[in-house]
Order: C-alpha cells, then sequence, then structure tokens
C-alpha cells in the first residue's frame, strides 16, 4: 500500500505555502535576515506544535510567517515544498498564500507573490510541476481590508488564478465577506474557501449561496446536514480534505474516526491534501498513508481520491486529459 500510495500521480489543492515552513529553513531566514525567533532552537520550535484548535496553529503559523521579508526569502519557501512534492509524484498543485499576513507587516503584495511565482515557474520548468496560485483573505479581518487586497492582485491576474478565505473560522461566517467575492468572481477570479473545518454547516451553505464557491476547502462538518451533503454530492462540488490537519486540529479526535468514508459513499467528490505539512506531520504521501492505513482505504479508493484531485484542478480539459492519463497509465501497471 505504501508504495502504491508513493509512486501513484497525485494533484495537491489545499496548500498554504506559509504553512510549509519547515523550522530548519526558518531559522536559517530568520539569521539571515537578523530575526530572533522566540524559540532556542528547531527542537524546542517544533514541540510547540502542539494543538487543540485552529487558533493554537494559527498563532504559531502567523509567527513563523514573520521571518520572510525579501522576495527570495518567498522563493526559498516555494521552492523547498516544490523539490519535496517533486519527490512524492505530484504533479500539479494549486497553493494558496495569505497577503494579508505580509502586506500588514510592511511587506510589499510582489514581493511575496513574484518570489512564490518565480518558484512556482522554475518548478514548471525544471521539475514539470503544473501550478495555480491562490490568494486567501484572512477572515479575522474585515471585507474593506479584503477588497483592497483584492484590489492589488488586479494587475496580477496574470499570476493568481483565484480567491479562497482562510484563518479563524468560528465567528467569521462567509456571508461576512459577499461583496468582495462577488467583485472578484466578475474579475474573473476562481473561487474557493474554508468552510466546515471547525465552523457549522451553515457556513458550508452560505460558501456556496453567497461566495458562489467552486471547491470547499474541508467541508468536514457538511456531513451534519444530510441535504447540504445531498446537494454537495448533486453538485459535483470537490471537497479538499486534510487528514493530518484535521488530526493535528482535533477535527477529528483519531484518525481512524475520519469521515473519508462517509464522505467517499455519499458520493462526495473528495481529494486528499496536506494543509499546513511542515506543522502537521506530513505532505502528500503522508496523508495517504495515514488515512488509508487508519480507516483501511482499498486501492479503488485511493485512486478514486487520487482523480477526484486531477479532476477539481482549476486547469484546462487538455491539461486533466495530459495529468489524468498519467495516472490511469500508473494504475494499469500496478
Ligand atoms: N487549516 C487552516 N484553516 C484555516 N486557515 C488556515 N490557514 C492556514 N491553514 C489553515
Ligand atoms: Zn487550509
Amino acid at each position: 500500500m505504501k508504495s502504491f500510495i508513493e509512486n501513484l500521480p497525485k494533484a495537491e489543492l489545499h496548500l498554504h505555502i506559509e504553512g510549509t515552513f519547515e523550522p530548519e529553513l526558518m531559522f536559517e531566514i530568520a539569521q539571515r535576515n537578523n530575526i530572533d525567533l522566540p524559540f532556542a532552537d528547531v527542537e524546542a520550535l517544533r514541540k510547540a506544535y502542539d494543538f487543540s484548535r485552529l487558533q493554537d496553529f494559527l498563532d504559531i503559523y502567523y509567527q513563523g510567517m514573520n521571518v520572510l521579508h525579501k522576495e527570495q526569502d518567498f522563493y526559498d519557501l516555494t521552492w523547498a515544498y516544490l523539490k519535496k512534492i517533486h519527490s512524492q509524484n505530484v504533479l500539479h498543485t494549486e497553493i494558496f498564500f495569505d497577503p494579508q499576513g505580509h502586506t500588514e507587516r510592511g511587506v510589499a503584495f510582489e514581493t511575496a507573490l513574484n518570489g512564490i511565482h518565480r518558484a512556482l515557474e522554475d518548478g514548471r520548468s525544471q521539475l514539470g510541476i503544473s501550478f495555480g496560485l491562490i490568494m486567501c483573505f484572512l477572515r479575522h479581518l474585515d471585507q474593506d481590508d479584503a477588497m483592497k487586497t483584492l484590489e492589488q492582485a488586479l494587475p496580477h491576474k496574470d499570476k493568481i488564478i483565484g480567491v479562497g478565505l482562510d484563518s479563524s473560522e468560528l465567528g467569521h461566517p462567509p456571508e461576512k465577506f459577499t461583496a468582495v467575492f462577488e467583485r472578484a468572481k466578475a474579475e474573473g477570479f476562481h473561487i474557493v474557501a474554508h468552510a466546515g473545518e471547525e465552523g457549522p454547516p451553515e457556513y458550508v451553505k452560505q460558501a456556496l449561496d453567497l461566495l458562489k464557491v467552486e471547491r470547499i476547502d474541508h467541508g468536514n462538518r457538511a456531513l451534519e446536514d444530510t441535504a447540504l451533503t445531498q446537494r454537495i454530492a448533486d453538485e459535483s462540488m470537490a471537497l479538499t480534505v486534510c487528514p493530518l490537519s484535521n488530526l493535528k486540529l482535533c477535527v477529528v479526535d483519531d484518525l481512524k474516526n475520519h469521515p473519508i468514508k462517509k464522505m467517499l459513499s455519499a458520493g462526495l467528490k473528495a481529494t486528499i491534501n496536506s494543509d499546513d505539512p511542515a506543522y502537521f506531520g506530513g505532505y502528500m504521501n503522508e496523508n495517504f498513508i495515514a488515512l488509508a492505513e487508519a480507516v483501511d482505504l482499498t486501492q479503488v479508493e485511493i485512486a478514486t481520491l487520487a482523480r477526484n484531485g486531477f479532476e477539481a484542478a482549476f486547469i484546462s480539459d487538455d491539461e486533466k486529459y495530459r495529468l489524468t492519463d498519467q495516472l490511469e497509465a500508473y494504475l494499469a501497471s500496478v
């Protein structure tokens, strides 16, 4: 099973680039930027990765990204992620970045964008990994701030394919951002949002009805509402599920109780993703393997999850055929 997963061609659709910041690289970049981290060393930092809810993680995640200042810092962060997923047979990735996490510290929008994008271009030419870049609005900030961020993105439509919504979910429902998402859609951006990670099914409904999402990031709590679950299945709306994230943030108490089988049997287009791999203990392969072992996934189920990843990607039909052909060729060979 392990080698079946390791060699399986995969797409990643839910990945925060700031969440790939491994402690070793964080210390290296902090040092070259003359920034003191409030941790003695890499081990002390890793020990702090003990979360009982989303906010515990976010506090440390925002602290970590504070050391990113120069375009090269963003490049190095992204390049390290791309090398890692190249070793895991990830052929396509759609990554999030949090511009407000940088602009509010005085780092220019373009500094973050250009560093990340240049690495993605190098990943395509040197590693053969295709990509999309999605910027997320921080939902703990207000809609005006999100609107300003959207305006900063408008000259960069050649680099940014979509907008998303992340950060502290509870108390910050999608309806808070209806106008900015309406504008983003009119400007031609793809639309996604985190919903139903900690928030109730109502937030998932709002993401569908008010933000007009094309994929739901997480979506776990949608399962509490049978009619909503049926609707998501009927609309072939993909869920970007993140197993190790769900475990580390206590969305599930044990991976054995992860609802992935319920999702699949309800006809939901679930995909597997790593969310913030440096903080949650694993990239794509580790997520697939841990989940497969915990809930006893069959090869057919694993293949379905991988296929869903390519089908739910924001790419042309031609590109989808090119990628799924590689998946089907692999499946026929094992
Ligand atoms: N899992 C997650 N949920 C919400 N916001 C995030 N930002 C980074 N990771 C996140
Ligand atoms: Zn996420």
